[in-house]
């Protein structure tokens, strides 16, 4: 498993960090046996999997829930937890309980917090001295989509610009150990890789970064239909799966499936005699 550590080497080495969501076991184990660098059980979940409009829905409970399904199928990759939507803005005490729940419960190496005001400039400093590793996340936060009015590019001037790098230094002095940057203009995103000393994990936030991040199920088009701009793909799980579970159906209607192969037989002289009842 990475450590914190390899991260920073990675980083000044410009040796590329792999990140993608997970938030089962199936996707976890895929992710691992594949050898990615780090997975995040992202409250995207709430929108990949459950189907939501929006990740504000989801709670802790989702996030442990989900991040426990993710360790047991990735035993020995670095994971990050992302803490959902209110769960680190109503006091210092709720944020350290429950950092502490999805740290024990998950077995995760770290928690993700999006944004930098002074609270979460506090939190971050607050979590890190407890031990509790603080993955930072900037740029489009979608916990705040209702704020920001929908999910659009984050810093395309040049104030936003300036605070966005001054935030990205505040959470390196916090204590930081990455930074997710989301939808940002790629020249915005390279001088703040190059400004500041921890990773950068971009996702729509163009080469510069030192890693890149994306949704699991956008990479393999898995029940996502339209996807942002800034995703690739590399399967088409949709249509694999249609073409199979249409295939199943018709084998059914046309009683090719099950064949003897699928089936269980007993003993003759086992065999339960016959009632004629239906006669
Ligand atoms: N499936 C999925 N993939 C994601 O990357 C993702 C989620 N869900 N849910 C949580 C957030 C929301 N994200 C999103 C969602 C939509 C756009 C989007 O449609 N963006 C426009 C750009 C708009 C603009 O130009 O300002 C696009 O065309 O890509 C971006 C990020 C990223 N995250
Ligand atoms: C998009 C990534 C960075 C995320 O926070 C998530 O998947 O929830
Ligand atoms: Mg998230």
């Amino acid at each position: 498993m990475l450590t914190r550590t390899d991260l920073q080497k990675m980083k000044t080495e410009n040796r590329k960090i792999a990140m993608i969501t997970a938030y089962d076991f199936p996707s976890a184990k895929t992710a691992e046996k594949a050898g990615i660098d780090m997975i995040l059980v992202g409250d995207s979940l709430g929108m990949v999997v459950l189907g939501y409009d929006s990740t504000v829905k989801v709670t802790v409970g989702d996030m442990s829930h989900h991040g426990k399904a993710v360790r047991r199928g990735a035993p020995d990759t670095f994971v990050v937890v992302d803490m959902p939507f209110m769960s680190y803005h109503v006091s210092q005490e709720q944020t350290m309980q429950n950092a502490q729940k999805l740290m024990q419960e998950t077995d995760a190496q770290a928690v993700k917090l999006e944004g930098a005001n002074e609270e979460i400039l506090r939190a971050t400093r607050k979590l890190t001295e407890a031990g509790i590793p603080v993955v930072a996340h900037l740029g489009l936060t979608p916990q705040s989509v209702n704020v920001l009015g929908g999910f659009k590019v984050q810093g395309k001037d040049r104030q936003a610009g300036e605070q966005l790098l001054r935030d990205a230094k505040n959470l390196t002095d916090s204590g930081a150990v990455a930074l997710v940057l989301e939808c940002v203009p790629e020249e915005l995103a390279a001088i703040v890789t190059d400004e500041i000393t921890i990773p950068t994990i971009g996702i729509g936030a163009g080469p510069g970064c030192d890693g890149q991040v994306l949704v699991y199920h956008d990479i393999v088009k898995y029940g996502v239909d339209r996807l942002p701009k800034f995703v690739k793909t590399y399967a088409d799980f949709n249509t694999i799966g249609i073409e199979g579970v249409e295939a199943y159906i018709s084998d059914v209607r046309q009683q090719i499936f099950p064949a003897a192969e699928h089936t269980f037989n007993i003993k003759d002289n086992q065999l339960l005699p016959k009632t004629n009842k239906k006669e």
